[in-house]
């Protein structure tokens, strides 16, 4: 990826602008901003486009996600497009046959969002504004969450008479470590502060320099937390012990391994 305001392998997509605003950092951007970013189904398929892309992309080194304009991240599922959407896909008149034709949607939708969690660089989500239902599914695949201070969260879903189907209420638990503030949020759909999510770990503070790290280091440590946190401790130091055993021979190690000691600071290969 070129150092550039669009770069142009990534110009055919119509909702997102990609930029790569330093050496190795793309830019993602959700550009809706006059629907308040709003997913359509055509937004959601370019979202998992675009991370299979910056995953199999050796000039990226992390990804930085936010979106368009002043007022939101994304103000969720667009409930304009998904209402007609919905309602074509339920016009069979049998019922296995209309649940199949919505089953395959919402795991579409699954998939396309989880691409991000898939993507193998680590993945920032700077999140603004409006940030409701679908922004807490996108936010939870993300490895880093950051927020501005004016941003306003809520798990929309249950005021749209859903549970929550893309991706919280799985990931949201592990994400943060109370179970009791996880259930208060996501049934009551309640909006909560950047200062709360903060007070309860769903967004840390800005980490700089994320771009100078090995990305062989930083790829494996994205691999092995995600491995972390659906396995057991036997199996996770198992798998990171097979994993590391390949990734100890890389030359970063070599390079990096006494850089303390002889205060250098080594620089890296693409990946
Ligand atoms: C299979 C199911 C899969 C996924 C499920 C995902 C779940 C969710 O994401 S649940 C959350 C759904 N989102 C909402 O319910 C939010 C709806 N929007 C609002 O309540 C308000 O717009 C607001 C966020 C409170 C902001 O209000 P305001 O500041 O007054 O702006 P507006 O004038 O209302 O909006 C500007 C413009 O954007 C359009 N818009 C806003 N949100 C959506 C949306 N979610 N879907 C479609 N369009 C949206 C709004 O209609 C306006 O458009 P105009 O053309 O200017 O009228």
């Amino acid at each position: 990826m070129s150092t550039s305001s669009a770069s142009p392998e990534y110009q055919k997509y119509k909702h997102f602008v990609v930029s790569a605003p330093s050496a190795g950092v793309a830019h993602v951007e959700i550009n809706r901003p006059k629907k308040l970013n709003a997913f359509a189904r055509d937004v959601w398929l370019e979202f998992g486009a675009v991370f299979e892309q910056l995953s199999a992309d050796a000039d990226v080194r992390a990804v930085v996600l936010s979106g368009a304009g002043d007022k939101a991240f994304t103000a969720g599922l667009d409930v304009v497009d998904s209402s007609a959407m919905f309602e074509q896909k339920g016009m069979s008149r049998d019922v296995a046959r209309r649940a199949k034709a919505l089953r395959a949607t919402i795991e579409e939708f699954q998939v396309c969002v989880g691409a991000m969690e898939k993507c193998e660089k680590p993945v920032i989500c700077v999140l603004h504004g409006v940030s409701f239902g679908l922004a807490i599914d996108i936010a939870t695949c993300a490895d880093i969450r950051i927020c501005a201070a004016n941003t306003r969260f809520s798990v929309k879903e249950v005021d749209i008479g859903i549970a929550a189907d893309v991706g919280t209420l799985a990931r949201l638990p592990k994400v943060v470590g109370s179970t009791s503030w996880v259930k208060d949020v996501c049934m009551s759909a309640r909006e909560f502060s950047a200062q709360e999510a903060l007070s309860v770990g769903f967004v840390s503070a800005v980490h700089e320099d994320k771009g100078k790290a090995s990305p062989v280091a930083v790829q494996g440590t994205k691999e092995l937390l995600n491995y972390g946190r659906d396995h057991g401790t036997v199996d996770s130091l198992r798998y990171t012990t097979i994993w590391n055993s390949a990734n100890v021979q890389s030359e970063d190690f070599q390079k990096a391994l006494l850089s303390g000691l002889k205060r250098t600071k080594p620089t890296f290969e693409k990946l």
